[in-house]
């Protein structure tokens, strides 16, 4: 069976400076699931022309808006950049000068001009859970991420912060709590 090579990790969008190019409707799509996931993302949009629902949602985040045309002065200081223009050779372009500058970059719906690809993201309180499909469906990830929102319960949250709280009271060192948390928790699956 094909197996799904992509190594997920949870970035600290806080702290890290991203960088959507184009304002259209994918750059709303791929923005309105970032800030889902992490509202508190530092996010800076550069496009000639912005949708109204794009103008919307940056007001209430930390999103700055440019009106510009992409030039690639714009990638200073950034770690993660999304392009989504309807130019497909802007796009490109965003593509190789991230590549020079080893900056980590995704095309939009363009899988071979990704680093990284966008996830489906599950968030209950402190755990999260992203879906890939390998980029063979945007679709079925949607309808998984749809699917585990319905079925994980609100309350594993409290799961994971009373497991936290059971964690700091046990006695001895590291060995002794990692077989005290996997005695409670052996009946959860
Ligand atoms: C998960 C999600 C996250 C997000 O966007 O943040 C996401 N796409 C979503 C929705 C979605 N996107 C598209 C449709 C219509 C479906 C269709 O047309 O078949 C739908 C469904 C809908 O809207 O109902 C269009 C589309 N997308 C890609 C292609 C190209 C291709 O498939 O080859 C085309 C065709 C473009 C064309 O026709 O030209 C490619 C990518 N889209 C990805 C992510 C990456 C793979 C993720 C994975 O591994 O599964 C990847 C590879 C790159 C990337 O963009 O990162 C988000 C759901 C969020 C949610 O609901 O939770
Ligand atoms: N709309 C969809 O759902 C969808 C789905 C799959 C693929 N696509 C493709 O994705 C691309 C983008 O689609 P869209 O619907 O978001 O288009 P759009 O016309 O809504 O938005 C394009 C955005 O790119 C900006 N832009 C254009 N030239 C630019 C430049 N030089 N620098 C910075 N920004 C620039 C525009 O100002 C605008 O904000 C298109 O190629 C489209 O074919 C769209």
């Amino acid at each position: 069976m094909e197996q799904n090579e992509l190594y997920p990790i949870f970035l600290k969008v806080t702290q890290l400076e991203v960088l959507i190019v184009g304002g259209g409707n994918v750059g709303l799509e791929k923005l309105t699931f970032l800030l889902k996931s992490s509202p508190n993302a530092k996010v800076t949009v550069v496009a000639p022309n912005f949708h109204q629902k794009l103008i919307e949602l940056a007001k209430n985040h930390y999103v700055i808006l440019i009106e510009d045309s992409y030039k690639v002065s714009y990638l200073t200081g950034k770690h993660m950049v999304i392009a989504t223009t309807d130019n497909i050779a802007v796009n490109v372009e965003v593509y190789k000068d991230c590549k020079d500058r080893h900056i980590l970059v995704n095309v939009a719906d363009n899988p071979p001009y990704c680093d990284f690809y966008m996830g489906g993201i599950v968030t209950k309180g402190n755990i999260k859970i992203a879906i890939s499909t390998n980029g063979k469906s945007p679709t079925l990830a949607k309808r998984l991420r749809q699917f585990f929102e319905d079925v994980l319960p609100n309350d594993i949250d409290d799961l994971a912060k009373n497991l936290n709280e059971f964690r700091k009271k046990i006695k001895g060192d590291f060995s002794n709590k990692v077989a005290e948390m996997n005695k409670l928790t052996e009946k959860l699956l």
